[in-house]
């Protein structure tokens, strides 16, 4: 608003030299506050007020008291122009005011001036309120007190307080960042600082710029200005893992062994991975997907809206398969085919180099498995069931190795057999292989006969002394059989002696190294035995090293003819007889349990090859236990009438000795079937009277 607006139009003037009165009754006529004062030279020189003519006090009066006298002299002349606000910033009451040619052409009276500045601050301040509460950003100012002045909607929004209950509060009851206090104290501007608040609903993030306020150089208050940045910063993290999404896509698109490309609707290419480019020779600058294969694939998926698959041939004259796939928008329109392409040379190509190596990998695995099979031909062990395949593969690979190796099976199925197999298939074949069987050994010789004795160690011992079986075996291998019969005393002393590689003869006082691998066996359930308390825990896992479980002969049926051949081969050549075997024979033998294993077989053999005249074993020179025997029929002990309980004990067990060592041939063989002892066998043989080999 200019000064025009609220001038007071008048020519009035008065001279310097004027009566003070006179200006006064003018002043009282026209109803004005103040006159300009002419000069000598026709300028304005100065302005006389109603406060000059009253400051004169009594002199007012005196018609000598010229209005130059009272006069203000330095007054600021204002034009026309001159906005009201510069105008009421000048010292004064009342000014002259010119026209542009600097024509007096009336006075300006400030106090007709207040209401309308009064007015207009008060719409500039609902303008301002207005423009502040209509920004998006929070905005908050404070006093120097630290008192809130300004507080827009958007900070009502964000802070969730009214701006009726913040005004005229101080900052820190208000909102919880305070550093908006430190803008005041330090005078500093703080600009894009970032600051989080939690709420129980959640945490916002907020982005502020924080201004200090200044008049005259003096910090007279503060202003921050923020915005809510959790949406933006969760967008920002959004597109961080969409970036992240579209390098590992890319990468795997890349990474594709088949060719894929992806086309727009109109077949132009907007990615495509190097197994592509590679397949169609193509560069990166090539422009349709038409270029590289028939046209009319992308305009077929168009219109059928679902995947299409073709074989077609690349100008180098590869068979590729290409099955391109419409990608939909959310309106369920087609924005993209994605066209998937195989080359099925190279893939035909691959699978016959697959099946060639296949091919040889048999013919290796089978040549393989005929150079065992004449490995163990040579050792005379013979066998053709998975299971013994098996197992002797395991046993090859143990022969490699120096690990004690515990054989655990019925008797008669083997052990000894692959515990000899594993020795000369070994770097110690060289050295010798002894067999010890442990149960055999009364156990008051036990120490001699494993770790030897020194001359003279007691009476009855060779003068010289004897080397044990474990130097015997020295540099080979020792075979531990029936090792489940080993007296618990003496278990103490194995172990320490396989320990420590070193054993003490009888009646020596220098502990001599040995070098030997120990394989034993056993037909006991030897975790049973450690369980019972018979066998020691330690040796138990002393030896348990590497378990090998031979299976018994009835649950590998596929062996029982090769052996049966073996042994008639073996036999034939023995007693310079041959014999044919009848089939129904060989039937029975199949069907029979073998619960004394390949032995018992072995021995059936023998028997019928030398007591059978003629020369075909038939069915009726089978011994007719094979013929009944099932596992559960055994024969029925049939009592009749009462005799005493000895008698009847002892005619039973005469019977059963004398049959088992009428079948088996030797004590041993007896015991293990009637599953006692052998010296029990001995001891009650001799006690019944019943003829032995061992008499
Ligand atoms: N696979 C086989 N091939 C050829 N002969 C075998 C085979 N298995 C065992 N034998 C023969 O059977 C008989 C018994 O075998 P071996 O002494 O090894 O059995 P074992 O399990 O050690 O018996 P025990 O527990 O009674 O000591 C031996 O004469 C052996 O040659």
């Amino acid at each position: 608003m200019l000064v025009s607006k609220l001038m007071i139009k008048t020519a009035i003037t008065i001279a310097m030299d004027s009566p003070l009165l006179e200006a006064w009754k003018m002043m009282m006529d026209s109803n004005i506050m103040g006159i300009p004062v002419t000069g000598g030279n026709d300028g304005i020189a100065g302005m006389i007020t109603r406060e000059d003519i009253i400051s004169a006090g009594p002199d007012c009066v005196n018609p000598s008291f010229t209005v130059g006298q009272a006069m203000e002299k330095n007054v600021a002349v204002i034009t026309e122009n001159t906005p009201l606000v510069e105008a009421w910033m000048l010292p004064g009451r009342v000014f002259p005011v010119v026209n542009d040619e600097g024509r007096l052409t009336g006075i300006l009276d400030k106090n007709a001036v207040s209401p309308e500045l009064f007015n207009m601050a008060s719409y500039m301040q609902q303008q301002l309120e207005a423009i502040l509460d209509s920004a998006h950003n929070g905005i908050i100012a404070i006093d120097k007190t630290g008192k809130v002045t300004i507080f827009n909607s958007a900070a009502e929004k964000i802070t969730r307080r009214s701006k009726s209950w913040a005004l005229g509060k101080h900052l820190s009851q208000v909102i919880i960042p305070q550093d908006l206090l430190d803008v005041l104290k330090e005078g500093k501007t703080q600009r894009h600082v970032k600051f989080s608040v939690h709420y129980s609903t959640g945490s916002h993030i907020y982005l502020t710029n924080r201004n200090p306020i200044i008049e005259n150089g003096e910090t007279v208050g503060a202003v921050a200005v923020f915005q809510d940045i959790s949406e933006i910063e969760f967008i920002s993290e959004e597109l961080n893992s969409v970036k992240h999404l579209n390098k590992e896509l890319e990468g795997i698109i890349e990474s594709s062994y088949d060719g894929i490309v992806i086309t727009d609707r109109s077949g132009n290419i907007t990615k495509s991975n190097g197994a592509f480019k590679k397949t169609f020779g193509m560069d990166t600058d090539s422009s349709g997907v038409k270029d590289a294969f028939s046209p009319g694939i992308i305009e077929t998926v168009l219109q059928q809206g679902e995947a299409v698959t073709q074989v077609e041939k690349t100008p180098s004259g590869n068979h590729i398969l290409v099955t391109a796939n419409p990608v939909r928008n959310d309106h369920n329109e087609i924005f993209r085919v994605v066209v998937n392409v195989r080359d099925l040379t190279e893939l035909n190509h691959l699978r016959q180099e697959l099946e060639q190596s296949k091919k040889l990998s048999e013919q290796y695995q089978k040549e393989l498995s005929q150079l065992r099979q004449k490995h163990f031909k040579q050792t005379g062990l013979v066998f053709s069931s998975p299971k013994m395949q098996e197992l002797l593969k395991t046993a090859l690979r143990l022969s490699q190795v120096d690990s004690t190796v515990l054989l655990l099976g019925e008797s008669g199925v083997g052990k000894e057999v692959i515990a000899t197999t594993i020795h000369s298939q070994s770097h110690r074949k060289e050295g010798p292989f002894i067999a010890v069987n442990c149960g055999a050994i009364p156990a008051d010789l036990l120490e001699s006969e494993l770790f030897g004795y020194e001359k003279g160690a007691f009476t009855g011992a060779n003068r010289e002394g004897k080397s044990g079986m474990f130097e015997l075996a020295n540099g080979g291998t020792l075979f531990l059989d029936e090792i489940g019969d080993l007296p618990k005393d003496f278990q103490v002393k194995l172990l320490r002696a396989i320990q420590e590689r070193e054993i003490m003869r009888v009646g020596g006082n220098k502990p001599r190294p040995i070098n030997v691998r120990i394989i034993a066996a056993t037909n006991h359930d030897l975790e049973n035995l450690v369980r019972e308390g018979k066998f020691r825990e330690d040796l138990y896992f002393r030896l348990n090293v590497v378990p090998l479980d031979i299976p018994p002969l009835r649950e590998r049926k596929e062996d029982i003819i090769p052996l049966i051949y073996s042994f008639k081969n073996k036999f034939s050549k023995a007693y310079e007889i041959n014999k044919d075997i009848a089939p129904e024979v060989y039937d029975i033998l199949l069907q029979y349990q073998w619960p004394g294993n390949v032995r018992e077989l072995e021995n059936v053999i023998e028997r019928l090859m030398v007591t059978t005249n003629g020369d075909t074993i038939g069915v009726n020179d089978i011994p007719p236990h094979l013929i009944n025997y099932t596992p559960d029929n055994h024969p029925e002990i049939k009592v009749q009438g009462i005799i005493p309980l000895k008698e009847a004990v002892n005619t039973v067990e005469r019977q059963l000795i004398s049959n088992a060592l009428k079948q088996f041939g030797s004590t041993y063989k007896a015991a293990r079937v009637l599953q006692v002892d052998q010296s029990t066998i001995v001891r009650k043989a001799n006690k019944l009277n019943i003829y032995h080999k061992d008499t």
